[in-house]
């Protein structure tokens, strides 16, 4: 796996253009994105990628060494050894850390309430979006087009994408379907205890990402009042018509 060193020159020379057709979708957190994201890879039989999955095996990471989530050093010190290998097969997903599986680990509850802590470390942000755009590329050369989601993916890590999508949703379907994934049938009880996860976790992140106002070329999709194959459907639409 790549490993990159920090740096906070800008002056370096430009780096490579991505190649390859890449969808990159941005959103808060119960848009959609993984799910919407991973359906219209399959469709168009392009590779995807989680870039959210690499925070939260970073931070997992951080916690198996021991190290003071607060302390921002530590943290950017251990992202410059971070052993990731991360599959961008849709039907196949996999996080390796160390060679350690952590597809499940990194979706418990103590990642999810700590993966900010993390994520607003700005040069962690920098070696990751170099690591990204490495994987981007490699993806859409060998599929001929990638799905990639995240924050900062149509602003930051790949603005030159080849479309770039807002995908958005209403406070209230974003915390009615996480709180369904989470709780099932107990859904309309457990809202409130969902809504640190969601609305405090969106507030902090964008602190570093601006997710929640399109960027000037950034096609918005409001999937509040769409069901999951609607949703689908809108991106393949807005892919569509890029193509065209
Ligand atoms: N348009 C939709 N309508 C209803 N449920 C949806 C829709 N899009 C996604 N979901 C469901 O909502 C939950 C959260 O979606 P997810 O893809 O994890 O969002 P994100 O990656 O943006 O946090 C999942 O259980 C998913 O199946
Ligand atoms: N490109 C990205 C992707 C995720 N993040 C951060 C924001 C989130 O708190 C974590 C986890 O992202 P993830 O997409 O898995 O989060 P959700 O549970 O889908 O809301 O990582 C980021 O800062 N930049």
């Amino acid at each position: 796996m790549p490993q990159t060193p920090v740096s906070s020159d800008v002056s370096q020379p430009t780096e490579p253009p991505l190649s390859g057709f890449v969808v990159a979708i941005d959103g808060p957190s119960g848009s959609g994105k993984s799910s919407v994201s991973k359906q219209v890879a399959r469709t168009l039989r392009y590779a995807y990628l989680d870039t959210g999955a690499m925070y939260r095996a970073l931070t997992w990471w951080c916690l198996e060494q021991h190290v003071d989530l607060d302390d921002a050093a530590a943290v950017t010190a251990a992202a410059g050894d971070f052993p990731l290998e991360i599959g961008t097969d849709p039907d196949a997903a996999h996080v390796l850390v160390g060679g350690v599986d952590v597809g499940e680990a990194i979706r418990e509850t103590r990642i999810s309430t700590t993966v900010s802590k993390v994520a607003t470390v700005i040069p962690v942000r920098e070696l990751l979006r170099r690591l990204q755009r490495e994987l981007i590329s490699a993806a859409a050369a060998e599929h001929g087009g990638v799905v990639v989601e995240g924050r900062d993916i149509t602003t930051v890590v790949a603005p030159d994408a080849s479309v770039r999508i807002l995908l958005t949703a209403s406070e209230q379907a974003r915390l009615a379907r996480r709180s369904r994934e989470l709780h099932g049938d107990a859904e309309a009880t457990s809202v409130s205890a969902t809504r640190s996860q969601i609305v405090d976790r969106d507030r902090l992140d964008s602190t570093v990402s601006e997710f929640t106002v399109a960027a000037d070329g950034v096609t918005t999709v409001d999937t509040s009042d769409l069901d999951f194959d609607g949703s689908v459907a809108a991106v393949l639409q807005v892919v569509a018509a890029a193509r065209t």
